[in-house]
């Protein structure tokens, strides 16, 4: 490892990547169930019909057929928000029913703003130590960033769609910080507000006539209270995906969704720290990030960063770089074509599941690996930056097994399903089924986990080994 020998033992250490192999469980087979024949039927001639569409050759494309997919075009239309004529000037068309082209363009932007303001709140969280870190009921650590994110998004949304028209599903709840013991927090959440907004001319939006005060940023984050369901359009939000990772300086995502009546119509993922070169994707951040300090700023190996997006039913999946301080960010910023990996071999395949123990059984998932085949160590990343992972072809299997009773937010998965299945793959349940975005705020009816494969072959491996295995499991 040439790279990373600064002769010093601690150093070699640190740079090992945070995966453990487990695999060593051993599972008894048994004979499928007649359920397990129904499902896998299902689900195989649902590959299939993905597979079909996703076998084509995609390549390195850039900005125009990107711009089709979002309906960019120098038409113009009238329009009373000023964001949206602002949007108008930068080409992203208003987009007829079903269309989405100005609901993504606009997504797009915001996220990219948000993401930003994250690469912001995270410089500083990880080159001091930190006083902005929160304890929410459950424990997990809230920053200000999750907020800001949300109060950020959130009053985007309403400029540009009406606050009246707009149903926002959100992680965060403004409890916690309109306490009076928080108000430190609810000013630099504020400011950290008013910063980002203030920048929205750089992403072709429009800023607030002036700053927001506290009040207005709290009316923004509690405006995100729908619980989605199956009828009408639906935001769905996460403002800092992967908190765990955001606050040790790791991987997250910010993970924008629409849905409509029930269906995911359009996803976008921000990774701020997604590696392009996809090993350090083993690595843990800070050590990247440490690296990127140690060795000169233009190094492309540093390269990192992306939004990646996608529109129901396009087939079509695309990734920008994140813009740079002092870049004006122009539609669609050099996008470019991403697939799924067309590795079907287990014995080549990688496969990512949760960090954390707590979160996805790794002893059931590293039983299910070798069963299939699967030889590699498990990518252990934070956040939906797994999904991104796998719809740009870096890693071929996603899998997440929680404890029982546990129930899966649609904030959680939205952005990266559809985006890996307009790029080629199949996101499912453990049973063969589809993930049900209609009913709410959780993934109601889930069986027992979550599986997205690049293509058919290796899901219907992976389902198969569930059903052989899952009885003998203590799951
Ligand atoms: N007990 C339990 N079981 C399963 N899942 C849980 C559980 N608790 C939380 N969560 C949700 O998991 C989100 C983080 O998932 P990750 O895949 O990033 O997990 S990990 O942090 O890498 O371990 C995490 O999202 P964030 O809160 O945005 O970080 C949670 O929504
Ligand atoms: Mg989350």
């Amino acid at each position: 490892m040439p790279l990373f020998c600064l002769n010093k033992a601690k150093y070699q250490l640190l740079l090992l990547p945070h995966t453990n192999n487990n695999f060593v469980t051993t599972l008894k087979t048994k004979n499928p169930t007649f359920k397990h024949a129904e499902n896998l039927f299902f689900s195989s001639f649902f590959n299939k019909w993905r597979l079909v569409s996703s076998y084509r050759k995609v390549g390195f494309s850039f900005s125009t057929k990107a711009a089709a997919v979002a309906g960019v075009s120098s038409s113009s239309s009238s329009s009373s928000s000023s964001v949206i004529m602002e949007s108008e000037k930068k080409g992203i068309k208003i987009s007829e029913s079903g269309d989405y082209s100005k609901e993504l363009g606009i997504a797009v932007s915001v996220v990219q703003m948000a993401c930003s303001l994250c690469q912001r709140v995270q410089e500083s969280l990880v080159s001091k130590t930190n006083d902005q870190v929160q304890s929410k009921d459950d424990n997990s650590p809230v920053t200000v960033a999750d907020w800001s994110v949300q109060a950020t998004v959130s009053w985007m949304l309403s400029e540009c769609f009406g606050s009246r028209n707009i149903s926002i599903v959100a992680e965060e709840d403004v409890q916690s910080l309109s306490q009076f013991d928080s108000i430190g927090l609810l000013e630099a959440v504020v400011k950290t507000v008013n910063e980002c907004l203030a920048e929205a001319p750089k992403f072709g939006l429009n800023c607030p006539v002036r700053a927001l005060g506290a009040t207005e940023v709290l009316e923004a984050i509690s405006r995100c209270n729908s619980t989605g369901g199956p009828k009408g359009r639906h935001w769905v939000l996460d403002p800092v995906d992967g908190t765990l990772g955001f606050v040790r300086g790791d991987q997250y995502a910010v993970a924008l969704a629409m849905i409509e009546d029930g269906e995911v119509v359009l996803g976008v993922l921000g990774c701020p720290n997604y590696p392009m070169n996809k090993e350090w994707l083993n690595y843990h951040h800070r050590y990247y990030w440490m690296m990127s300090k140690l060795s000169p700023p233009t190094s492309e190996s540093w390269e990192k960063g992306c939004v990646m997006y996608a529109k129901r039913g396009s087939g079509e999946a695309w990734m920008q770089p994140l813009v740079q301080t002092n870049t004006k960010y122009v539609w669609p910023n050099s996008a470019r074509a991403i697939q799924v990996s067309l590795i079907d071999d287990p014995a080549l395949a990688t496969f990512c599941e949760p960090v954390e123990k707590a979160n996805s059984s790794h002893s059931f998932t590293a039983g299910l690996a070798h069963s299939v085949g699967l030889r590699k160590q498990p990518l252990r990343v934070y956040s939906m930056v797994k999904y991104a992972a796998i719809a740009r072809g870096d890693a071929e299997i996603f899998m997440k097994f929680a404890r029982a009773g546990y129930k899966e937010k649609i904030w959680d998965h939205a952005a990266g399903v559809i985006i890996i299945q307009e790029a080629g793959g199949v996101v499912t349940d453990a049973g063969g089924r589809p993930l049900d975005f209609s009913k709410g705020i959780f993934l109601e009816g889930l069986d027992r986990g979550i599986i997205a494969c690049s293509g058919a072959i290796l899901h219907e491996k992976i389902i198969g080994a569930v059903y052989a295995s899952w009885d003998s499991s203590n799951l």
